[in-house]
């Protein structure tokens, strides 16, 4: 086995690379508007109604229909996931490790095509679905392994005892609900998925509404991996007619969620409360929203912290839950710095993602516009319009990308996430100011801090609370196994996807213990 390393990202300034790109993007083309079943128990399903994906750059533009699940296919998804529980969860670990390894190997072959999907499907420009993409192939690559020291880890870690032979196993927990955001169609799907999976539970896996297509095209690479039926339930749906049903659902053991503070919040009430019939404490894993802030100190280089900033907040239009939504920047520098970002913000080109000019897509529909337009209003009264402002939902749903300036840190704008292309400045004047501003809020996920001061970044390292703290570089961008990634507070239940400890988060330690 060779040890895990990150999948390298492609090189599009490489002309072969980009016409390989091309080739993958007119493949899919080619195949978009179709319609897809559920998967229940290794069989497809067609419910007569459908959840139709459109392309957010060009909202006429079908992308497919996937059926929709309701109340009675839940209930067959869950018997199916509980008939294959009582195999899987017994399958050797090599074996099921290698279900991820050879997805992985499908992924890889067909990289550009999974990340062309979701170029039309999510809006992402080239570079970000390939990240999205590598990312993916990552937690396959990486939970495999992970799994694997975890079925050597519990006995390693005994005492030795004379007269006994002592043992612990991380056994699996049972069936669970795996409810993905849509921001991250691929990469975050597939590592809630296989992580669970991996561990030997069974799942019923509902996509976003928003990106069904990719979360197919996800399950054809298990199948064609050879997933065993019943192993993942593929169940779309409306989430107000199946949502409350799968968490309260007294068979299911665990929930692995990610999405926003209020989605999570009320999950979380609802899994706590026990069913008649339940015959377990639920396991519920949160990975929530962010309200992340970039510290620039006194004396950093302004035009380094400027495009710094703007690959932190514009990237995939600012619709990361690790996004940069708020600068904190030191009074000495706090104008030319603003001035800087603002001048590059108005270098950046909006529009289809089809064109490589373009850095910046659309937001993801047309909520998620109302939502962002709706918080640039507020900005209009909360602080000092310098860059963007402007938006267009007459094609696809585009939103300039936005800078305001002067924004109290108490402001709707600084405290609520927007989860779209909109950063808001704040002056601090000192340092230890700053690091207090940034804490300033419900959330903990990411932040950054830029300064070239050492006892500066001790003291941020102490005080800064969030669960991923980054010094001189973006606060987005975490790669499996290398920056094990999620937040605090209301960002969520303090896990770490891509971290050595995820996989603990689906098992249940069994000691076993025998008089020799
Ligand atoms: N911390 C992280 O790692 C992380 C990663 C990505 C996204 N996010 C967060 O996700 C949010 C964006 O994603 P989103 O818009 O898809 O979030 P969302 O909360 O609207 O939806 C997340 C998932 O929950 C489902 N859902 C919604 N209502 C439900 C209900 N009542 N019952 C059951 N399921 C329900 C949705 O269909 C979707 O599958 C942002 O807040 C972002 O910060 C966090
Ligand atoms: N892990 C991603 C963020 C995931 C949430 O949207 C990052 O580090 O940028």
């Amino acid at each position: 086995m060779i040890p895990y390393r990150p999948e390298p990202l492609t090189d599009f300034s490489v002309s072969q690379n980009r016409e390989s790109f091309a080739i993958a993007l007119a493949h899919v083309q080619a195949q978009v508007g179709k319609t897809y079943p559920l998967i229940i128990g290794g069989e497809t399903v067609d419910t007569g109604r459908y959840l139709e994906s459109y392309n957010p750059s060009a909202k006429t533009e079908l992308i497919g229909r996937v059926a929709k699940a309701g109340k009675p296919e839940i209930e067959q998804a869950l018997c199916a996931a509980q008939r294959a529980f009582a195999s899987w969860s017994e399958t050797p670990v090599v074996d099921r490790a290698a279900l991820l390894f050879k997805t992985a190997a499908i992924l890889r072959r067909r990289k550009h095509e999974f990340s062309a999907w979701m170029l039309l499907e999510s809006g992402k420009s080239r570079a970000e679905a390939d990240a999205d993409t590598a990312e993916a192939i990552d937690f396959l690559e990486y939970y495999g392994r992970q799994m694997l020291d975890l079925s050597q880890r519990g006995d390693a870690a005994l005492t030795p005892f004379p007269g006994e032979d002592n043992h612990m196993e991380y056994i699996p927990l049972g069936v669970g609900a795996i409810i993905p955001p849509w921001n991250f169609p691929l990469a975050i799907v597939t590592g809630m998925t296989v992580s669970a999976v991996v561990a030997g539970n069974t799942v019923l896996l509902k996509p976003a509404s928003q990106t069904p297509i990719i979360a197919y095209k996800m399950m054809e690479a298990l199948m064609e991996a050879g997933l065993p039926a019943g192993v993942v339930n593929f169940v779309p749906g409306d989430p107000e007619e199946i949502g409350d049903f799968m968490v309260e659902h007294p068979d299911i053991r665990f929930i692995s969620f990610t999405g926003s503070k209020h989605v999570g919040l009320r999950m979380n009430e609802l899994a706590a409360k026990r069913i008649p019939g339940q015959r377990w404490i639920k396991r519920f894993v949160a990975e929530m929203g962010g309200k992340d802030a970039i510290v620039v100190d006194e004396g950093f280089d302004i035009d380094l912290a400027a495009r710094i900033i703007v690959q932190s907040a514009f990237g995939f239009s600012g619709q990361k839950c690790s996004a940069c939504s708020r600068v904190i920047a030191h009074a000495s520098l706090y104008d030319p710095l603003i001035e800087r970002v603002a001048a590059l913000t108005r270098e950046l080109k909006v529009g289809d993602v089809r064109d490589e000019a373009h850095f910046t897509g659309p937001v993801i529909d047309e909520k998620a516009f109302a939502k962002v337009t709706s918080y640039i209003d507020i900005g209009k009264q909360e602080g000092r319009l310098v860059a963007g402002g402007e938006a267009s939902q007459e094609r696809g749903y585009f939103v300039q990308p936005t800078v305001f300036a002067d924004v109290a840190p108490t402001a709707r704008l600084m405290q609520e996430e927007i989860f779209g292309p909109v950063v808001a400045f704040a002056k601090a004047s000192s340092f230890e100011e700053a690091i207090a501003m940034a804490n300033q809020t419900e959330f903990g996920l990411t932040g950054s801090v830029l300064t070239r001061d050492r006892e500066h970044i001790a003291y941020a390292r102490r005080k800064f609370h969030v669960g991923n703290l980054y010094f001189n570089r973006k606060c987005t961008g975490a790669v499996v196994g290398v920056h094990p990634f999620g937040g605090f507070q209301m960002s969520g239940t303090d896990s770490k996807a891509g971290g050595p400890d995820y996989l603990l988060l689906f098992t249940q330690p069994k000691a076993i213990s025998e008089l020799l």
